[in-house]
């Protein structure tokens, strides 16, 4: 399972200043110059879960281990990337294999920090983003169906590939991305697309990136990111990315007084991580224990073996039960016994669907 996502845009908009500030680590360059990230850049970020460390409170573990996501930075696209302008788009090819992207366009008014068309417009810069993604995934569907030509002649089972693949190239030349091509038969389809890697068949998180002011007051460019966002039925997260950097040398402490004086909840940075999360179609179960208190990540809708295959497959494969404890009962009742002794640890076969943060046992045999 790939829980990677990759963040894209103009030049100088904003990506590694948000990638630094993701990763703590500040090891992307950040300069006021367009195209300075040219290799891939990519992190492995922890997913902030305030419910994981409640249980480690309660139970007081050796270690505690958080989920985890990987976010993927690259070097800005331009218009006639496709065509060559600017470093070209050979390196979309690194954000090919990631399940959705952070799409950052700036909105904020800074002459001293260089913007590849003088001022932003978030309308354009968008449309410049999606026309050069989709023009790559045209790109890469055209050399596919080179090679099909030439394979169906050997393998008459291809057949059907390559007229789905004719099909989808059409719709990409009327300029559309892949996300909205209708298809009868979708499991071929999305095996297709997973083969592939289109990036315009990949989930959008839009990052509002604004000055510190637009923080507390949504800017004219945010509120224009605002209706695009909602016209593609995409997530909208604002952030400001430079606020977000200079919070990475703060303490934990520090920085939740900083934010309390801010007047906001959350940091940008959890805010895209948890939109991050979300848009993947993730969730978190618990398993909680003197050695280890520990987040895991799954899909939404996996059953009790399925989960327990992320621990180890022999957990999967022997499977017997899972003694499930809903997170509200563990920390309710202030541990494992005590919540068990209230009834409120129930024993759940093959079928159960598990409940974002169970805490869970698994019995298992092999
Ligand atoms: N919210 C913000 N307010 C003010 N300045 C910002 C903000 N976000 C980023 N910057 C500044 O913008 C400049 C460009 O940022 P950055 O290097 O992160 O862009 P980029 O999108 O990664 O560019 P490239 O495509 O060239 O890699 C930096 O000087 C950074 O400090
Ligand atoms: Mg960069």
């Amino acid at each position: 399972m790939s829980l990677s996502i990759g963040i894209v845009g103009l030049p100088n908009v904003g990506k590694s200043t948000l990638f630094n500030a993701l990763t703590k680590a500040q090891n992307a360059e950040s300069q006021n110059y367009p195209f300075c990230t040219i290799e891939p850049n990519k992190a492995i970020v922890p997913v902030p879960d305030k419910r994981l460390y409640k249980l480690a409170e309660l139970v007081s573990p050796k270690k505690v281990t958080p989920a985890t996501i990987e976010f993927v930075d690259i070097a800005g696209l331009v218009e006639g990337a496709s065509k060559g302008e600017g470093l070209g788009n050979k390196f979309l090819g690194n954000i090919r294999q990631t399940s959705a992207i952070v799409h950052v366009v700036r909105c904020f008014k800074d002459e001293n920090v260089v913007h590849v068309s003088a001022e932003p417009n978030p309308k354009r810069d968008v449309e410049t983003i999606e026309t050069e993604l989709a023009l790559a995934d045209l790109e890469q569907l055209e050399r596919k169906i080179e090679r099909l030509e030439k394979q169906v002649k050997a393998d008459k089972k291809l057949a059907s590939t390559l007229t789905l693949a004719g099909r989808l190239k059409e719709h990409l030349e009327e300029g559309r991305p892949v996300n909205s091509f209708e298809q009868a038969d979708s499991e071929a389809f999305e095996n297709f697309v997973q083969e592939m890697g289109f990036i315009t068949a990949k989930t959008v998180i839009f990052a509002a990136n604004v000055d510190e002011q637009g923080l507390t007051e949504d800017n004219e460019y945010a509120k224009a990111l605002g209706e695009i966002a909602e016209n593609r039925g995409a997530e909208l997260v604002k952030i400001c990315a430079k606020l977000e950097e200079d919070m990475v040398d703060m303490t934990d402490e520090e920085r939740g007084e900083f934010l309390e004086s801010a007047g906001v909840e959350e940091s940008g940075l959890e805010k895209v991580i948890h939109h991050g999360f979300d848009a993947l179609g993730l969730m978190s179960y618990f398993t909680a224990g003197p050695k280890e208190v520990r987040a895991w990540t799954i899909k939404k809708g996996w059953t009790a073996p399925q989960a327990a295959g992320v621990i180890h497959t022999d957990f999967e494969r022997g499977f017997i039960r899972a003694e499930v404890i809903p997170y509200e009962d563990y920390i309710h009742f202030g541990s494992e016994n005590a919540a068990k002794e209230a009834g409120k640890m129930a024993a759940k076969g093959k079928a159960y669907v598990v409940n974002d943060g169970d805490v869970v046992n698994f019995l298992f045999n092999v």
